[in-house]
């Protein structure tokens, strides 16, 4: 692809300012022009050479954009393709990032867009917000979504294909309806089954709130992304309406059912659905990372003597640190054997290694 393309941002939070990023990463000749809601940010993005032309909201500038990246929420997005439609050059592609497609394709199709309009949406991210955790790798062998407006010729499409590829992420092409089933099962309904269990918690919990007290690595595992923003998620349910309701009613019914097989002690029922799970989960691709990985580890190097683990691990029992996962590992890169100690959050993660720097312990942080 040309390096001497202009894009545009609207929005540029966590994912528009990692597609940014990763632009600038992979094509450094890039001109990105920007607008987003807090000024902040596009001075944030201006300091760090990621933006090079800050916008207003309706700004001229963006006539002179190839591609224009629609990245706020939504139901935001749509409200951006009228203006969009008299103001954008006649050779310029707007695409989206939304999590839901369905709602935007109509809009398209209603303002006579759809030779102009290519839907996406990297099938990565966080629960995190905000373009102070956009990463240039964010999308990196993630899955992306395209999902082409029904006017859109076919070489048009696989240059945006090609520029996806260049960013490291892995373009797929589906239509708005098998999009916003498929992320309606394996995205948006995980998203409401994490939130109402950390709902169900709160309101279960006895007087001294002890349920949130021990609530350990099972919990917050399946509970991550319950910290999600509430009005990304918001628009998401409000715009998958009815492909959402479809798959509760299955997930209810499997509930029902796991209910049925518990109040009746059928151990039968109760193993096939825990090994049935297990195979499934563990036949998940490895290929795309699907979401940022968040893995808050570091290696220790640790004398060979007996005890040497467990001294560690009093060590930050005693500083209330908790460790997920503990182990000796051997590779090329470590020659000796190291200890590598893995955390549920980053801010343990970092205090584990105070207190270990503190004690002389030499740590390998990747
Ligand atoms: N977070 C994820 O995991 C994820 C993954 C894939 C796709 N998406 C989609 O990406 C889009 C953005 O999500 P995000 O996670 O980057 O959220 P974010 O909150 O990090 O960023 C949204 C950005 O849009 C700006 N914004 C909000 N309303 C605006 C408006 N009306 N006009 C202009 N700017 C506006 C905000 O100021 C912010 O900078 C959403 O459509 C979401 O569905 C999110
Ligand atoms: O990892 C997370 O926090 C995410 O929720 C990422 C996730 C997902 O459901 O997998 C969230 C919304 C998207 O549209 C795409 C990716």
């Amino acid at each position: 692809m040309s390096d001497s393309l202009n894009i545009g941002f609207i929005g540029l939070g966590l994912i528009g300012g990692s597609i940014a990023k990763s632009l600038k990463r992979f094509h450094p000749q890039t001109r990105i022009f920007a607008y987003t809601r807090t000024e902040a940010t596009l001075d944030l993005a201006v300091s760090e050479g990621i933006v090079d032309v800050k916008c207003t909201k309706e700004d001229e500038a963006f006539a002179s954009c190839n591609y224009i990246f629609l990245c706020a929420p939504v139901h935001d997005n749509i409200s951006y393709l009228e203006w969009m439609k008299d103001h954008m050059s006649p050779d310029c592609i707007v695409t989206d990032v939304g999590s839901v497609k369905g709602e935007i394709h109509q809009a398209v199709e209603k303002l006579g867009l759809d030779d102009h309009f290519i839907g996406g949406h990297p099938m990565a991210g966080s629960e995190k917000t905000g373009f102070e955790n956009a990463t240039d790798m964010l999308i990196e062998n993630a899955y992306y979504i395209l999902t082409p407006g029904g006017q859109i010729d076919i070489p048009r499409l696989t240059q945006f294909m090609e520029l996806i590829s260049s960013l490291g992420a892995i373009p797929l092409v589906l239509t708005y309806e098998e999009h916003d089933y498929i992320t309606a099962a394996v995205s948006h309904l995980p998203h409401i089954i994490a939130s109402t269990l950390v709902n169900a918690i709160q309101k279960m919990d006895t007087p001294e709130e002890n349920m949130k007290l021990i609530a350990a690595g099972g919990f917050k595992d399946i509970t991550r992304i319950a910290s999600s923003s509430p009005v990304m998620w918001q628009q998401i349910c409000l715009e998958n309406r009815s492909m959402i309701s479809k798959v509760l009613d299955e997930y209810i019914r499997l509930i029902v059912q796991a209910k049925c097989w518990v109040d009746n002690g059928d151990a039968d029922e109760i193993y096939n659905m825990f090994s049935n799970s297990r195979e499934y989960r563990n036949s998940l691709p490895e290929a795309s990372k699907g979401v940022i990985e968040k893995i808050y580890a570091f290696y220790c190097d640790i004398y060979d003597e007996a005890g040497g683990i467990a001294t560690i691990a009093t060590l930050l029992a005693m500083n209330s640190i908790s460790i997920k996962n503990i182990g000796i590992i051997h590779n090329r890169e470590f020659e000796e054997g190291v200890l590598r100690i893995e955390f549920y959050d980053e801010e343990s993660c970092v205090k584990a290694q105070g207190v270990l720097k503190e004690r002389n312990y030499t740590l390998h942080v990747r």
